[in-house]
């Protein structure tokens, strides 16, 4: 979120509020993920679910816990500001959070296309944009150089093939995105950059040009790194090849 704001001159175009609506929201957004998703609360009718009745329990958790931990005196980051400041903080933040519900992501994105040709930083109908930033700050891992990228996408699949395992276990509905059996890391990664992170993306990138030439030379940069480092390597090896039958003659 941090580079995001810098990236689109957000400072300039946005309150600081509402940046720091955005950081905040961004930062607090997964507090205390169980690492099992909405549908498995659901199904597996867990206190969350109950909670919160089967709406964004996750979310709802969240977000929860985020107020939880800002109402603590030690915590409280919000402590100087007015009531109306406040109030207008903790309701932009209710929205950002809630907003990172997967389930939501087509209402979210459809929303903001609509906006789109006609978007004004200064109509307050037009905030939207603040959960599309969390959004794309929550599930943009894959816009980050391969070597960061990598470890934190094992991490996913490793807790998508955890609760498909549960499921299984418990007889409820396994889901067919985190069933081992049925995906792999490119079958999973492909599908989801496809449908979720391009169409999200393109939309975002209308707004930020800038987006589209940073985060391709950002992608091209780290694909020439790794090309590199591949063909240093395949020169290493002819080197050592090179040396030993020198040294054998
Ligand atoms: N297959 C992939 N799914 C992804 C990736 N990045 C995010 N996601 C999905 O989005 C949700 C985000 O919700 P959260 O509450 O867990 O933050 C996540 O659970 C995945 O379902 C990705 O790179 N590949
Ligand atoms: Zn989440």
């Amino acid at each position: 979120m941090y580079g995001l704001i810098w990236l689109t001159d957000l400072r300039n175009k946005l309150g600081r509020i509402e940046l720091l609506i955005m950081l905040t929201s961004a930062l607090c957004h997964d507090l205390d993920h169980p690492g099992y998703n909405n549908v498995y609360q659901i199904n597996a009718q867990t206190d969350l679910a109950l909670r919160y009745n089967d709406i964004s329990p996750l979310e709802n958790h969240h977000c929860a816990v985020a107020f939880g931990i800002l109402a603590k005196p030690e915590c409280n980051i919000l402590k100087n500001l007015t009531t109306e400041q406040y109030k207008h903080i903790r309701g932009g933040m209710i929205k950002c959070i809630l907003a990172t519900d997967m389930a939501r992501h087509n209402e979210i994105l459809n929303k903001f296309k609509v906006m789109q040709p006609v978007f004004d930083f200064t109509n307050k109908d037009h905030k939207e944009l603040m959960k599309i930033m969390v959004k794309v700050s929550d599930i943009s891992n894959e816009a980050r150089p391969m070597a960061v990228a990598e470890p934190w996408l094992d991490c996913l699949l490793q807790e998508f093939f955890n609760q498909s395992d549960t499921e299984k276990l418990k007889g409820l509905p396994v889901t067919p995105f985190m069933d081992r059996d049925k995906v792999s890391k490119p079958s999973s990664q492909t599908n989801f950059i496809q449908f979720v992170l391009l169409p999200l993306f393109t939309e975002l990138t209308k707004l930020f040009p800038c987006l589209e030439v940073k985060a391709f030379i950002h992608r091209f940069s780290s694909f020439i790194e790794s090309c590199l480092s591949k063909s240093q390597q395949e020169d290493n090896r002819g080197f050592i090849t090179t040396n030993s039958s020198a040294g054998k003659s």
